[in-house]
This record gives C-alpha cells, structure tokens and sequence, in this order.
C-alpha cells in the first residue's frame, strides 16, 4: 500500500492518560470485564477537526436513507431509524487516518482478547433534528459477522438540551445502564451481540462514525463479509 499522508504523525495517534497506562490495555480489559467503553477523547483533536471538516463537505445528497439489516432482508424502516449515512473508503487523508487508528484497535484487541477481527467498516451517521434510532442490537449471535461496535461523536458544542444520547441497556433487558452524551470526540465501544442500545431523539444536526470489527465466516465459495 502507497504511504497516505497523515495529518498527524503515526504514532502520535494513540494518546496516553495522565495514568500512562496503555490505552489498548484499558479497552481491552473493559470489554473483558464489562462488554463496553466510554472514552472521552480517544483521537487527536487535528484528527477530529480534519474528519469533521471531510464530513461538512459531503453533499447531503450523497448520503443515504439508513436500512435495517443486510442484504435481502435489507429495507428502509422509518419507525426504526431516520438517521442517513454515507459509507467511507480510502480516498480521504482523514479517513485514512482513522482507518490507521482503527487497525492498530483490531490488532490490539486481537493480540489482548483473541477476537479474530477480520476487518473494519464505518459509515459517517447524521441525525437531522427529530431523527432517532430506536432500540435495537447490532448483532445476534451466529448470524452475523459484527463482533465489536464503535461510534465516535463529531457533533460540535453539543449540550444537553441538544438530545441524540445513546442510550444502552443491560443485555436481554430493558434497564439502562449507560447514557453517552455525543460530544464532539468522544467514543463508545461495545461488543455488538451483547447490548441493545438506542440513539434518542436528538433537537439539532448530530454527526458521528459508526463502525464495527468484523470476523471472517467466510466457508467455500460463500463469501462472508459480503461487502
Ligand atoms: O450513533 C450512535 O450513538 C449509535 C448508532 C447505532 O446504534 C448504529 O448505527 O447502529
Ligand atoms: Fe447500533
């Protein structure tokens, strides 16, 4: 692969708390102990303000009406979500970035957790005022290849009246556990068969990256991720 510019250098690109502990030891350990993470500033903010710059440049128009589930049982189902979304590639210097910030992620959790993380894909997400994702999960167990979700928030100046929280529920339940503010920088991390979650009704453009870790079950000639 040819070398893509950067707009921070490579290994400047995980930050230390002030605890110096390893950041991959810490997510690693949490998804071990209790299945999710909250981090309040994961990526350099030059890398922030570049993906949420790539972001406002996209016309609206090229942003999709977000389905449910995949491929024949793909449909647009505007009861369950309303957000719109637009698949990201390589050709961006600051997708590229986080893509590189998002395989030493892979390979971390690989090596601490044995997960087998096959590979990544992400989509920007926007939430117009009004929009909403109701409960749902990410994966059900055996069918499908999602083994670890993320979500990083690009919403700037976000305060609470904005709305648009993810709400996350006790595995099989209907209890909350977790409220995550999208505040611009801040990321979540949980394994995708193990909590349902909602993204409430959020009172003003809310932007984000959604992404997952994907396994391969790929068997003969059924390839598997299909995309
Ligand atoms: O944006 C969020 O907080 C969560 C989005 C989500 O659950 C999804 O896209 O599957
Ligand atoms: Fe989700």
């Amino acid at each position: 692969m040819n070398a893509v510019p950067l707009p921070i250098p490579a290994d400047e690109i995980w930050r230390r708390g002030p605890d110096d502990e390893d950041p991959l030891d810490r997510i690693a350990s949490a998804l071990r102990e209790t299945g999710y993470i909250v981090l309040p500033a994961p990526l350099p903010p030059a890398l922030l303000g570049s993906l949420l710059r790539h972001f406002r440049s996209i016309d609206r128009a090229r942003f999709q009406s977000a389905g449910v589930g995949r491929d024949q049982e793909h449909q647009l189902n505007q009861f369950v979500r309303t957000d719109e979304i637009f698949w990201l590639d390589k050709s961006n210097p600051a997708v590229v970035a986080y893509l590189n910030w998002a395989e030493t992620l892979r390979l971390g959790l690989n090596r601490r957790l044995f997960l087998g993380l096959f590979d990544y894909e992400c989509h920007y997400a926007r939430y117009d005022r009004g929009s909403y994702y109701k409960k749902h999960m990410d994966a059900f167990k055996g069918s499908t290849n999602r083994i670890v979700s993320t979500v990083l928030y690009l919403t700037p100046n976000w305060q609470p009246q904005d709305g648009g929280e993810l709400q996350i529920y006790a595995p099989d339940s209907d209890t909350v556990i977790e409220k995550v503010a999208p505040r611009f920088g801040q990321m979540v991390i949980f394994l995708s068969e193990e909590f349902p979650h909602e993204v409430l009704t959020s009172n003003r453009p809310r932007y984000s990256v959604t992404g997952w870790f994907r396994v391969n079950n790929s068997l003969g000639e059924t390839i598997d991720p299909a995309r």
